[in-house]
């Protein structure tokens, strides 16, 4: 395949800019933007005034969308942080692709086990490592990148762009969708093609490009025994113990292989097809590498890559994520937890409907606290879903995709899909029915949500270099 003579210069152009990309990321995780604490809010808002600046001194008309207010547990109201609509470009000549990220991040803590402090880019080996450096505050840098690059050269981009940046992608995505649906035939009207880069590599070398996502249903089970801890001497005996009840609860989800004992939960679970499997017996993917990698003993489906990869991507998995109110520290405390909050979530696929979902984890959940037959308080809080999403990985679109990865990686990019969840994919597909592509760039141990989350030097670099060339050559379909 011959190289367009632009990439030359791009590339070029970006190569010789690396060091002033890793200090725009330095800045940006430097924000503490965590949207699942009140705390931070303030912070999270500081990062989409950031990348608006970053957007308007790349030359796009941004404006600013207030989406409303988050209701609290206690029943105050936060603002939520607004989303960025930045354009570039308006030539009815050219298609209209619409770039979706996020500027929110996961938690963090160096308690957790960090090697370096979270929010504050540090490199090693090259890697960069920092929270939100892959997940997504990276690859929303590589857009504003490659689209500088491309100013720099005088190049035209032969596309035109509308930029989604929101700030609540970690904490179910409040607001957008009612944004996002009210906009239809303003601000989506001219979409013809959406491009989404918030997922990762299946491995560490070989580039793909995704055309399915899971959905996720999460739930908190309340459990509470007294209006306060107890001290486990004194009260021990005496008191029914909440957080019993709750590991009981947590106990009865999955067997002790991982599977779901929720009645009829995996019965709408679409069946696999032979042209389904077949995409999979040509992904490049080593089993003994992502075992290594995690640093378990022994995977589930050990042997077998297909299976595997399809029990990551098209079945549903349940995880329990942790107990808010037990006592976590290191060492013992003799105590009864009097409130304990138990937090576990359902990956969903085609064609599970979240409604049902929600249905058949409740009535089951009731149905085992009655078994249990405690007198504690036990409430079920169901979290905003997210819903699942497959594509046409054949469109045109993708091609164009896997073109643009040719010339950069210099190999073919493997079609694959991702277990994890972007509300906002499914939520646009429903709107505007226009093919999306997912275009990762970071790396499958890149630990995204994890301890030493990072992303790879190369990878952050020959991101950019991607997104330059899809914008190519999205503008030749
Ligand atoms: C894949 C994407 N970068 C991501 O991390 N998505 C999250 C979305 C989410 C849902 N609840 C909290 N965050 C995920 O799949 O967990
Ligand atoms: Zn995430
Ligand atoms: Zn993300």
């Amino acid at each position: 395949m011959s190289l367009p003579e632009v990439y030359a210069q791009l590339f070029k152009y970006i190569d010789s800019h690396r060091d002033e990309y890793i200090e725009e990321l330095r800045e940006a995780v430097a924000v503490q933007s965590v949207s699942g604490s009140p705390e931070r809010r303030k912070d999270t808002c500081r990062m989409v005034d950031w990348t608006a600046k970053k957007l308007q001194k790349a030359g796009c008309e941004v404006t600013i969308r207030d989406i409303g207010f988050e209701e609290l547990p206690d029943g105050s109201e936060l603002p939520l942080p607004p989303v960025i609509f930045a354009t570039l470009g308006s030539d009815p000549k050219k298609s209209t692709i619409c770039i979706y990220g996020h500027l929110d991040v996961q938690p963090a803590s160096v308690e957790d086990g960090w090697e370096s402090e979270p929010f504050s880019l540090t490199e090693r080996d090259g890697k960069l490592y920092g929270r939100g450096a892959t997940d997504d505050k990276g690859p929303v840098l590589c857009w504003i990148h490659a689209i500088e690059a491309y100013n720099a050269m005088g190049a035209e981009i032969p596309v035109n762009i509308k930029f989604i940046l929101e700030s609540m992608e970690e904490s179910g995505c409040l607001g957008l969708e009612e944004l996002l649906a009210a906009e239809k035939s303003s601000y989506l009207s001219d979409i013809d093609y959406v491009c989404v880069s918030d997922n990762y590599w299946v491995g560490t070398e070989v580039p793909n490009i995704t055309y399915g996502l899971r959905g996720v249903c999460e739930y908190q089970i309340a459990v509470e025994c007294a209006k306060q801890d107890l001290h486990s001497g004194l009260y021990g005996g005496a008191v029914h113990e909440a957080l019993g009840d709750l590991v009981y609860l947590l106990n009865t989800l999955t067997d002790s292989e991982g599977n779901i004992l929720i009645p009829n939960l995996l019965e709408s679970v679409a069946p696999v097809t032979s042209e389904e499997t077949d995409l999979y017996r040509s992904i490049t993917f080593d089993l003994n590498e992502y075992r290594r990698t995690i640093g378990g003993n022994k995977l589930r489906h050990n042997e077998d890559k297909i299976q595997l990869l399809m029990h990551r991507w098209r079945y549903p998995s349940l995880s329990i994520h942790g107990i808010e109110g037990a006592y976590s520290g290191s060492g013992l405390k003799t105590v009864i937890p009097g409130k304990v909050i138990g937090k576990f979530s359902i990956r969903t696929v085609p064609n599970q409907q979240t409604n049902e979902v929600n249905e058949m984890v409740i009535s089951y959940l009731e149905h085992k606290w009655k078994e249990r037959g405690s007198p504690n308080n036990f409430k079920i809080t169901v979290d905003p879903p997210g819903d699942w999403w497959t594509e046409d990985p054949f469109h045109p679109h993708y091609t164009a995709a896997r073109r643009a990865a040719k010339h950069v990686y210099g190999v073919d990019a493997d079609l694959t899909r991702e277990g994890a969840s972007i509300g906002v994919v499914s939520i646009l597909k429903q709107i505007l029915q226009k093919n999306i592509v997912l275009l990762p760039v970071g790396a499958s141990d890149d630990g995204a949500h994890a301890q030493n989350e990072k992303i790879n030097i190369r990878n952050y670099i020959e991101g950019t270099k991607l997104f330059s060339a899809y914008l190519y050559e999205v503008g030749q379909i």
